[in-house]
């Protein structure tokens, strides 16, 4: 079994503990007090490369990454830094994350947030609605086509964005007919966690210009993201960096100010 089998699958259990405890009914009830999710496209469609800031503590690759105690208070200095976006894992088993991290950013910071999980059934984009989330991630090698076209079309009628991510050509293919606007390419192959920051300047052609191009992974610091701009990036998307280096503000502030060069900026 591959790890991102193994992943879902510890997903999924959890998930048949969190929907016998709470009905799908009572998500929906609960969505209706929440304000309409932000408009993520707009978000990362600036002009110059936008940041993605992720909230992570663990990886299934590198085990514990950072505490992070607060995470609302690390989405602050996100914020402060000018991420674009702001990524909250909340997958437990191997992210040690949790929807209360995201209810807790999303308490602290306007920014628009990605609920980053492994999504595999629609009561996880209620979750995401009701816990504050704008966007939602759709892994495109834990889904069959029917399952991710049906979460794509789901997501969009709830007003959140589909993030819908790749790792292959055949991926690619199958995101763009799926109708995602927001693709993203992980230089991490999720079945081996290997990295291969080449990735995306392989796959970054497939995808039309008209959509968002995202570039997810192994991001050391600006000179990687000027490199994802240079295949054409629209975003890059952050985590074990920022939040094992000293200074996430800073760090996050470098990126931005490495995304807004003029070069970058008068592209389009
Ligand atoms: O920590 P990094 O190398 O900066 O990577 C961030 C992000 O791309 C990574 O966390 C990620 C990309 N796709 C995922 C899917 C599930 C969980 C995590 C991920």
């Amino acid at each position: 079994m591959s790890v991102l089998d193994e992943i879902v699958d510890g997903v999924r259990a959890d998930l048949a503990d969190r929907q016998a405890a709470t009905p799908l009914e009572e998500l929906k009830e609960r969505a209706r007090s929440v304000p309409r999710p932000q408009d993520v496209v707009a978000a990362l469609r600036r002009p110059g490369v936008q940041v993605i800031a992720e909230v992570k503590r663990s990886s299934p690759s590198k085990g514990p990454l950072a505490e992070i105690a607060d995470p609302a208070a690390l989405a602050r200095d996100y914020a402060a830094g000018g991420a674009a976006l702001i990524s909250v894992l909340t997958e437990r088993r191997r992210f040690n994350g949790s929807l209360d991290d995201l209810a807790a950013v999303r308490a602290a910071v306007s920014t628009p947030l990605l609920r980053k999980d492994f999504v595999v059934t629609s009561y996880q984009l209620w979750e995401a609605l009701v816990h504050g989330a704008d966007a939602v991630l759709l892994i495109v090698a834990a889904l069959d086509q029917d399952a991710l076209v049906s979460l794509v079309e789901r997501a969009q009628s709830l007003g959140l964005t589909p993030l819908v991510e790749v790792h292959t050509e055949e991926e690619v293919g199958r995101a763009l007919d799926a109708g995602a606007t927001v693709i993203g390419v992980n230089a991490r192959d999720l079945k081996t966690l290997q990295v291969d920051r080449d990735t995306f300047a392989r796959l970054a052609p497939l995808i039309p210009a008209d959509r968002v191009r995202v570039a997810e992974s192994g991001v050391r610091g600006p000179h990687d993201l000027l490199a994802y701009a240079g295949h054409g990036a629209d975003a890059v998307l952050v985590g074990e960096s920022l939040v094992r280096g000293r200074h996430p503000r800073d760090a996050v502030a470098d990126l931005v100010t490495a995304g807004a060069h003029p070069a970058l900026r008068d592209r389009n």
